[in-house]
């Protein structure tokens, strides 16, 4: 039996850090939704104990250090399961680049093993499993528009942004979140507006959306590498109606409202970014919309 689950990349529309926390993470308040560049998961039962990872990507680690391997880990030991399965990851979402793309493939095995074992767990019980795997991957498991708070994985869902196109765009360098946490000045850094965000959501108001994004961790990553603040300059040269860095980065994404408008935006890109991608926002959860 073989099980398929799409695992789509996040982007944070806004994303505001209030302090450090006692256990080393921080508290959050983010704004997260999904964007149709995505991952493929095939899950294959195995009648053998063990947990199998393939991808033709050479960016994925193919042992325990996979997210895919720890969230089948994690189902095996909590359900007490005795079969094993086989995990293909064809992978799509940039590595490292501040689109969990390796939370969403964690969310995508949860839900897609919740199916081959036949386990009847809820989105919650597999939300609150994930939570242990990584801080992003509750979002995953549930996908659509949410608040995240806590460490990330307190999740309230969100009405969906109104249709836009979004252009990603990832320079040729790779960002650790933890490092990028780690050099964080929370009194010198800027703060999104939440609520605002939240109010422009609720109301369907792209303009409003376009001028409350905003992310805490830029200020740190751009520092690292100046390459993100010249993307955003390209992007906003060529007409995007707002820019901004993915999570800890280093992608920047652009919203953009005209179609007629896309392209002059992906061309001014293309020279300058080895991986650049024109997709659409998800916008609200599978099988809600
Ligand atoms: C910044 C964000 C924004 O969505 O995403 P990415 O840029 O990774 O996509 C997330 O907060 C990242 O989530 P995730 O990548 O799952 O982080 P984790 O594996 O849980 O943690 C990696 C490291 O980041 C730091 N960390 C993470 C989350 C958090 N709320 N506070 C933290 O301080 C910790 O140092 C931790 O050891
Ligand atoms: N399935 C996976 N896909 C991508 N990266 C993975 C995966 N499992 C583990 N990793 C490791 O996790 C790190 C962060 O990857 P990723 O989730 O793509 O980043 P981000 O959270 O910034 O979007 C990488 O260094 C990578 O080696």
């Amino acid at each position: 039996m073989v099980v398929l689950e799409k695992a789509p990349a996040k982007i944070n529309l806004s994303l505001d850090v209030l302090h450090k926390r006692n256990d080393g993470f921080h508290e959050v308040e983010m704004v997260m939704t999904t964007v149709d560049l995505a991952d493929r998961i095939e899950l294959t039962k195995l009648s053998n104990n063990t947990i199998r990872i393939e991808s033709e990507s050479r960016f994925v680690p193919n042992d325990e250090r996979n997210l895919a391997y720890r969230a089948a880990k994690v189902m095996k030991e909590h359900f007490q399961v005795k079969a094993g399965v086989k995990i293909f990851i064809e992978k799509n979402i940039p590595v490292a680049a501040g689109l969990a793309g390796g939370s969403s493939d964690a969310a995508a095995v949860l839900r897609g093993l919740n199916r081959l074992w036949g386990l009847r767990a809820s989105l919650e019980e597999l939300a609150e499993l994930g939570s242990r795997i990584g801080s992003d991957v509750p979002f995953c498991v549930y996908g659509g528009t949410a608040l995240a708070k806590g460490r990330g994985e307190k999740i309230q869902e969100l009405p969906s942004p109104p249709p836009c196109w979004v252009v990603l765009a990832k320079p040729a360098i790779g960002v650790s979140t933890e490092v990028v946490y780690q050099k964080l000045n929370i009194n010198k850094a800027d703060h999104p507006n939440t609520e605002a965000m939240i109010t422009a959501l609720n109301e369907k108001d792209f303009k409003g959306i376009c001028s409350q994004v905003s992310n805490t961790l830029e200020g740190v990553t751009t520092k690292l590498h100046p390459e993100v603040e010249q993307i955003k300059e390209k992007m906003r040269q060529a007409g995007a109606d707002a820019v901004l860095m993915s999570g800890s980065g280093p992608t920047v994404f652009a919203l953009v409202g005209q179609e007629a408008k896309l392209h002059r935006i992906y061309n001014s890109l293309k020279g300058f970014c080895p991986e650049v991608h024109l997709v659409r926002m998800l916008g609200c959860r599978e099988k809600t919309c």
